[in-house]
């Protein structure tokens, strides 16, 4: 049963149903961490084009296992299911049916060059289809296309934490336009939405087609996953909806949607006239892909009083993560109708969320009331997507006009570095017309923390270096911070009768997502990391990070750890002991700079482990060090095999978390690195 009635406690709405298949709790003794999702080891059967074999090794790669090629079933079902298993598209023969269901199948394509020939029947089988350019190859995207359709990243669930959601509904007729601006325009957006029935392929004899070929949409689709981290909504709107995509024959949204799902895409948008056969199919098949259900009304006659407007979310909500209903609308009292409309369902079911619109400019109100995927435009779009649609900046100003979003101030308090952030949050409060102040404050003997959260318009804090997880004036924490014993970030939460300050820390946050970029999150699990440190408190954030990941044993070097984390965490005593040591698979140092080469050594004894071809050697160094240093021991990394990242990744993660805990606002990763130049650090 889809409809989950509220029980009498349930105030919030709760996305995912609590046991959602892949989201484990794991209790690792004295802290729980509840970020984990499933860590297990993937069985794998991929179908690559002829003279790609290079792409099997990629893969392994990112997930960490070790690979061979077989030339025939039977040589691939003596592998063990942790093997990864590639098969050439040349050696595929009839022996491949029926398909093995012990493995998830997995067609790889290249699009350079010629364009690769199917890979015939059996791709019509495969469970998914991964499309890729070699030149450039971009690894971030295969490890977010394998850790969503493993179940090992869950976005969905990350967006139903947000108070508010919007989508960016792209209208271009051929995405290449959008790429030199799609960090500015997606500022402010939580996904993307994918307007496939607006694009245009253009046919050899200069004219465009009806509809664009899979093809042509595959290879839009990967050309914007490339280029963005966000999630995809891929859309195919109906001529009746405002939209292109052509309603004769409704199996072709079957097919255009069924194979979205095959291609990995985090949304799909379901238009509710469509046969009930094909909605319940696409919904047993949707995997890790969630279906928002879209409902749309032009005929100005629509009424959310009348008994329908229920009936019609009744029905959307059968099949449906999100149920949408838009109605185009003449007047403004249709808002307030909207608004008692959404209070009801809102109070009869916690599941699933409800998103509802009017369109047209009586309806733009609406805009600013509704929380869950609001879409929105930007100025650099070449059409609006629909009657009445606003941009980021334009809700934000509406929603202050309102009273929905007063004016706070927000503070950095701490050492100097702190400028370049400020400058970067300003920059972002501008971007999106947030109508809230941004103040530094080198913290001072008598300008305490505590002080400062008592001003008057206080609306959050992030402090560098962090404060103990001990401060007397915070009395909430968040489990990670209470953990790792730092707060970097102080949240308000406005609850009903009084206002909370609330401890968080984003570090972890940051340093986990650079570990999961070009890996995912089971490669790490059960393997061993070594963490070098002055002390266990610099060290303490990677642990957590490291934990979440569900890593093997942590070695530390430097510092011995003792504090709630320190479980399965040991400390190497000498030479003798780094040789006995499992090899690292990750290696992060939170030396101060001017220590930082002391991790070089290491890094040396742990490239030569004189692996073979198909065995996966991936590696991962993540240096914390900021500031000027001897040498490079980030280059030395990368030249010896290591995937490296630095202080300026880790800190650009950690402000895209930290400005969706202060001003509930998604600012990209890519926007951060573009907007704040060399980094934050
Ligand atoms: O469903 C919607 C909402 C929308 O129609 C709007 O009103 O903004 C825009 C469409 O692109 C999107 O698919």
């Amino acid at each position: 049963m889809v409809l989950l009635p509220v029980l009498p406690s349930m105030g919030t709405l709760h996305v995912d149903a609590p046991s959602a298949p892949h989201s484990l709790v794991k209790s690792r003794s004295v802290v729980d961490i509840r970020e984990l999702l499933n860590g297990d080891k993937p069985a794998l059967l991929l179908f690559y084009d002829e003279g790609e074999d290079g792409i099997l090794g990629e893969v392994a790669d990112v997930l960490g296992q070790d690979w061979t090629v077989a030339r025939s079933r039977w040589e691939a079902t003596r592998e063990p299911l942790q093997t990864i298993v590639g098969v050439c598209a040349s050696d595929i023969g009839t022996d491949w049916y029926p398909r093995d269901l012990s493995r998830t199948l997995i067609s790889f394509r290249c699009v350079e060059g010629r364009r690769s020939p199917s890979h015939g029947p059996i791709g019509e089988f495969c469970d998914y289809e991964y499309l890729y350019s070699r030149a450039p190859f971009y690894r971030r995207d295969l490890a977010r296309f394998l850790s969503f359709i493993l179940g090992q990243t869950n976005p969905h669930r990350d967006l139903a934490k947000k108070s508010r959601t919007t989508l960016i509904s792209t209208t271009y007729p051929d995405v290449h336009a959008a790429l030199p601006n799609l960090e500015i325009l997606s500022v402010g957006a939580d996904a993307v939405e994918l307007r496939v029935d607006l694009l245009k392929e253009r046919l050899p004899d200069g004219t465009h087609s009806k509809l664009p070929s899979l093809e042509y949409v595959g290879e839009q689709l990967m050309l914007l996953r490339q280029r963005t981290e966000l999630p995809i909504i891929y859309t195919t709107r109906c001529t009746n909806e405002n939209g292109k995509f052509p309603m004769d024959d409704p199996n072709l949204f079957y097919q255009y949607l069924n194979q979205a799902i095959k291609w990995g895409c985090e949304y799909i948008d379901v238009e509710l006239w469509l046969p009930e056969d094909i909605r319940r199919t696409l919904s047993n098949r949707k995997g890790s892909t969630k279906i928002i259900s879209a409902f749309h009304d032009f005929s100005k006659t629509f009424r959310w009083t009348s008994p329908e407007a229920h009936e019609l979310f009744k029905r959307g909500a059968v099949y449906g993560d999100v149920v949408k209903m838009i109605a185009l609308v003449s007047t403004e009292q249709e808002n307030y109708e909207l608004e008692y409309f959404r209070s009801i369902i809102q109070q009869q079911y916690s599941h699933p969320p409800f998103s509802g619109l009017n369109m047209g400019r009586a309806g733009q109100l609406s805009r600013a009331h509704n929380k869950i995927f609001t879409p929105i435009t930007h100025p650099l779009l070449p059409i609006i997507a629909a009657p009445g649609q606003l941009s980021a900046a334009e809700i934000n100003q509406a929603r202050h006009a309102i009273g929905e979003m007063p004016r706070l101030d927000f503070y950095g308090i701490g050492s100097y570095r702190s400028t370049v952030q400020a400058m970067f949050i300003e920059k972002c409060f501008n971007e999106l017309s947030l109508p809230h102040h941004f103040l530094s404050i080198e913290r001072a003997a008598r300008d305490s923390v505590e002080d400062i959260i008592r001003r008057r318009n206080f609306g959050g804090a992030y402090i560098n270096p962090p404060l103990p997880a001990s401060a007397p004036y915070l009395r909430h924490l968040s489990d990670a911070a209470r953990a790792i014993g730092q707060i970097d970030t102080i949240v308000v939460k406005n609850g009903n009768l009084e206002q909370a300050f609330v401890g968080e820390n984003a570090t972890w946050k940051g340093i986990r997502a650079t570990l999961s970029r070009d890996f995912v999150p089971s490669a790490y699990s059960n393997r061993a990391a070594l963490l070098l440190s002055n002390a266990e408190s610099d060290a303490a954030a990677a642990i957590f990070a490291l934990k979440s990941l569900g890593i093997g044993p942590i070695y530390t070097i430097g510092f011995k750890a003792s504090g709630p984390l320190s479980s399965g965490v040991s400390a190497v005593r000498g030479v003798e002991d780094l040789k006995q040591l499992e090899h690292p698979f990750a290696i992060i140092s939170a030396l101060p700079a001017d220590k930082s080469l002391g991790v070089v050594p290491l890094l040396r004894h742990y490239s030569g482990s004189g692996r073979q071809p198909g065995f996966t050697a991936g590696k991962v160094f993540v240096d914390l060090a900021n500031g000027p240093r001897k040498g490079d021991p980030m280059a030395v990394a990368s030249s010896l095999g290591w995937r490296t990242f630095g202080a300026a990744d880790v800190s650009a993660w950690t402000t895209v978390e930290r400005m969706r805990l202060l001003v509930g606002q998604n600012v990209p990763y890519d926007f951060v690195r573009l907007a704040s130049g060399r980094g934050l650090d």
